[in-house]
């Protein structure tokens, strides 16, 4: 809690780590060229003051030129080494930023990240990040720079007459409370910005994944109304804010530059009246009416902070996300049980209740039950995706939360519905990140019936995967998957539907794989279509928020109304057979 309320700018530094150190070199060349700022005001005064009273001599012109060269020029270096000092720390510090997400969701339980949307982890990644890299790049030392110039020359103006001087504040004093409201109008309305761009991301996501779907039903871009819609959200979103703030904007403009009005009709005055002489007056009504407007960019700094927060918060968000630390080492057994298990998505509706089961060691099980009945949610229970309302998940007699959550991953293997394979080669996509040979991966993979394939690919092992492993088939990738899970060789096995996309040829192929991938392990196999009962010990059957029944494929077709009715379809459906005319028999 106490860290939520933790000051941005404090955080930021912490994300920083040791980089910081970059950001406060770069601040203080920041400062330092903002001092520098003085030079070419304090150079024209005295040229003013000189060419007024006629004393203007040939070194007195030389040594204000120098001044206002080696001034400016000064400034310029220093603000430029400003900018690459400001670049390497906040690059660096983006980089960790970005890895402890990354981390941070390698962590976390697999429902919190299934339950974001690949569009609000991509922003948060992408665009929020982004924002901090304006934040610390740009906005802090520009925000030192641009503060640092008006107080010396405020410093200096004093120097020459205090209440000119002084008058010359007044329209910053009326600008504050302004830029304070341009800040928390922005502040209030990013949260919206921002989900607006989340829903934009998971749209765009979505419509480039839709792709092929989008082609094949002649959908066009212009009918795809999701993605027009969200980009027209998003720009609402933007012309919202423009709307909001911009009067504002006008005012702090406009209050900024009206120095002028003070200081010309009071510092003629005084000039008239002999109080000031003539450069005094110069002075102030050119320079006390100017300086101010170096805070011009202020106003966009106010809102680039805004963003920069807003964004912070979402990074936040991820970082405050529970994971499962510490633990017991991975028990010797792997049966499993499940005892009076309640558990429910959203806290509202019930997907299970008072769920009971118990799987001995090395049996293997099939879970069947109707679409949406709960079998999926059984298997994401056994592996801790999430955490049970109710009940106990038992692993060897050991409640998995009590057992360490990597150790606990390490034990299960998972074969799931959609294949994903990561861009990188073939031999990567089945070692995933272990140390493994090619010779113990090419073992794996020919128990998965892969090999031959492989090895007749262009560059066999070496082959790239490509983006979404486009360039392999359905049961190709499925194949690919099994031989990782070979090599993980891990004592339990959860496969959720691994066979969906096979056809008949494959399909021998892939039954093979999954009985070498199986021999010796605890498996339970979410089976959408009745084949796979046939390879499993015991049946478990997913109804009516609950596990209805348990027992061999005999037993529950004496017994299970529902499964015999079932598997009488299936026998049905496996019977039919097409006439020439495509008449079914
Ligand atoms: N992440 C989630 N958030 C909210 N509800 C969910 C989530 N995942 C699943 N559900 C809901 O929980 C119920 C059980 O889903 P589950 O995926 O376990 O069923 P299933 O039997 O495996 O279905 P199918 O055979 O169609 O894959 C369904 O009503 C589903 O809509």
């Amino acid at each position: 809690m106490h860290k939520n309320r933790e000051k941005p700018i404090k955080l930021l530094l912490t994300w920083a780590g040791s980089d910081k150190w970059y950001l406060f070199a770069s601040v203080f060349c920041a400062f330092l060229s903002g001092l520098f700022v003085i030079g070419p005001y304090v150079g024209i005064y005295h040229l003013m003051d000189a060419v007024l009273l006629g004393t203007l001599t040939r070194k007195g012109l030389t040594d204000c030129i120098v001044l206002v060269s080696v001034t400016t020029v000064f400034r310029m270096v220093l603000l430029g080494l400003s900018g690459v000092l400001s670049h390497k720390g906040a690059y660096n510090a983006l980089f960790r930023v970005r890895c402890m997400i990354i981390e941070k969701l390698a962590k976390v339980p697999l429902g919190y990240v299934s339950e974001r949307s690949t569009g609000e982890i991509k922003t948060v990644l992408n665009e929020n990040i982004e924002k901090l890299e304006l934040c610390l790049a740009h906005n802090i030392p520009e925000l030192v720079s641009y503060l640092t110039g008006p107080v010396v020359i405020f410093i200096y103006l004093m120097t020459v007459n205090i209440p000119l001087a002084l008058i010359s504040l007044i329209p910053l004093f009326l600008d504050i409370p302004v830029m304070m409201a341009v800040f928390q109008k922005m502040s209030a309305l990013l949260p919206e910005t921002n989900a607006s761009l989340a829903d934009f991301n998971s749209v765009m996501v979505e419509y480039v994944r839709g792709m092929r779907l989008i082609k094949a039903y002649r959908m066009g871009s212009k009918s795809f109304k999701k993605f027009r819609e969200a980009i027209l959200d998003e720009n609402r979103a933007w012309n919202k804010i423009a709307k909001k703030t911009a009067p504002l904007y006008a005012v702090f403009i406009l209050l900024l530059e009206s120095g002028l009005l003070l200081l010309v009709p009071l510092g003629g005055r005084l000039f008239l009246h002999g109080s000031i002489p003539a450069s005094v007056f110069l002075l102030f009504s050119y320079i006390g009416s100017l300086y101010l407007t170096e805070l011009l960019p202020l106003q966009q700094l106010s809102g680039n902070f805004a963003q920069a927060f807003s964004g912070m918060n979402k990074v936040k968000e991820i970082l405050a996300l529970p994971t499962f630390e510490g633990g017991d080492d991975f028990p010797e057994s792997h049966d499993i049980t499940l005892k009076g298990v309640h558990f429910s998505y959203d806290g509202k509706i019930n997907v299970l209740e008072n769920a009971n089961l118990s799987i001995r060691d090395g049996e293997k099980i099939a879970v069947v039950g109707a679409s949406g009945a709960g079998k999926s949610t059984v298997a994401a229970l056994i592996a801790r995706f999430h955490d049970v309302d109710e009940g106990e998940v038992l692993i060897g007699g050991k409640n998995v939360k009590s057992i360490r959550y990597e150790t606990l991953l390490q034990h299960i293997s998972l074969v799931f519905q959609k294949t994903f394979l990561t861009r990188d080669s073939v031999f990567d996509n089945i070692r995933m990140g272990r140390h493994a040979s090619l010779t113990a991966v090419r073992e794996a993979a020919k128990k998965a019936q892969i090999d031959d394939f492989i090895m007749s690919l262009p560059d066999g092992y070496d082959t790239k995967v490509g983006s979404y492993g486009s360039r392999f088939s359905g049961g190709e990738k499925q194949r690919i998957a099994i031989a990782r899970a070979i090599l993980k060789n891990a004592p339990i096995l959860i496969l959720d539907e691994a066979t969906s996309a096979a056809d008949p040829e494959n399909q021998m192929e892939i039954d093979k794989a999954i009985k070498n991938l199986c021999e010796g392990k605890t498996v339970i196999i979410i089976a959408h279509r009745l084949s796979v009962v046939g390879m499993c010990d015991r049946v478990l059957v997913v109804e009516n928020h609950t596990i209805s029944d348990m027992g061999t494929h005999d037993e529950l077709l004496l017994r299970n109304r529902n499964y015999r009715k079932s598997w009488e379809s299936y026998e049905a459906a496996r019977n039919i057979r097409y006439g020439k005319g495509g008449d079914v028999r």
